[in-house]
């Protein structure tokens, strides 16, 4: 099977990628990306200065007879913009394209990254985190869609190139309609990264009758194979409500099936969270070939055979 793939124009070895957040916060692990398999790459969502995040354990895998996801509330512990900055402009691009995610703790800081990425003229790919915070006692942008609004209208008047965003999950088809208005309002918004985690989850261990994270009283974001339904639907539901717009899938990826299912819902990226933080960056060969193994088994040579062409029942 041939596993080539194009994403606004940018010729790809392969669609799969890291999600922000995993493998990607140092120098180290951004360098072990570049060096991976992963046709792309994604920096960890970062800040105007540099965070340490939450205190651990902020970053937990939840098992049963195996892993069935993750939960975090890391806190955007980041190296801060100019880190990434820096990186982004030492990256070798013709290895593979670098997304660059801001997540901005006010609506100034996030245009003062989007105005010095912008000045910096590099091939970055810039990945707006939407679950980033807003004022305190009023929800994530993602789910302040006046907000939303007034954030990707002064990104797009600022940045005046195209970006993406990462998307929260709706759970409401009135809410994929409103996201995708406001979102379909905006042109320079090329492409939309479905989904973050699933928000303020609580893993309870029986044994010592307590949280598993420390933070939040231990609430965190969801991962994994939890996450999987609700990022497929959230991938359709705004490739059905943006045609304009390129999908990225991201949510419960941990072998070629997932990766493909994504990809036949509509994503023409597919980002690996929990399973990279587990598994590290070998896993990108390994969902390669169960991915290669899936589509010949199907009789499909490309990812054009079957990409969004998911059937539903007449
Ligand atoms: C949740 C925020 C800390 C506001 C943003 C960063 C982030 C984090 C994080 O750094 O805690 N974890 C996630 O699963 N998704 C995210 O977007």
């Amino acid at each position: 099977a041939d596993l080539t793939t194009q994403f606004l124009e940018l010729p790809l070895k392969n669609p799969l990628m890291n999600a922000s957040g995993v493998w990607c916060s140092v120098a180290s692990q951004l360098e072990a990306l570049a060096e991976s398999a992963a046709g792309a790459m994604v920096s960890k969502s970062c800040t105007l200065q540099p965070r340490d995040g939450n205190p651990e354990p902020r970053y937990r895998v939840i098992n049963g007879e195996r892993t069935f996801g993750s939960i975090n509330s890391m806190g955007l512990p980041n190296e801060g913009f100019a880190y990434y900055l820096r990186y982004a402009q030492r990256h070798d691009y013709e290895q593979k394209p670098l997304f660059m995610s801001i997540s901005g703790l006010t609506l100034d800081d996030n245009l003062t990254m989007v105005d010095s990425l912008k000045d910096a003229v590099i091939p970055a790919l810039l990945e707006v985190n939407l679950s980033c915070p807003n004022v305190p006692g009023k929800s994530q942008i993602g789910y302040d869609f006046d907000a939303m609004d007034t954030l990707l209208a002064e990104v797009s008047s600022g940045y005046q190139r195209p970006f993406g965003v990462k998307l929260p999950p709706y759970f409401d088809m009135a809410h994929f309609d409103e996201a995708a208005e406001i979102l379909n309002r905006y042109p320079l918004v090329a492409f939309v990264t479905c989904i973050n985690s699933i928000g303020n989850a609580l893993v309870i261990d029986i044994d010592s009758e307590t949280t598993l994270i420390k933070p939040k009283d231990g609430f965190g974001g969801l991962g994994g194979d939890y996450v999987l339904p609700t990022a497929l639907a959230n991938v359709n539901a705004f490739y059905r409500r943006c045609p304009e717009k390129t999908i990225i899938g991201c949510g419960g990826v941990k072998s070629g099936t997932e990766a493909f299912l994504h990809l036949l819902a509509g994503a023409t990226l597919v980002q690996i969270g929990t399973s990279l933080y587990e598994e590290g960056p070998g896993i990108f060969p390994r969902v390669l070939d169960e991915l290669a193994a899936i589509m010949d088994d199907k009789g499909y040579k490309t990812i054009a055979d079957f990409r969004g062409k998911l059937k539903t029942i007449a």
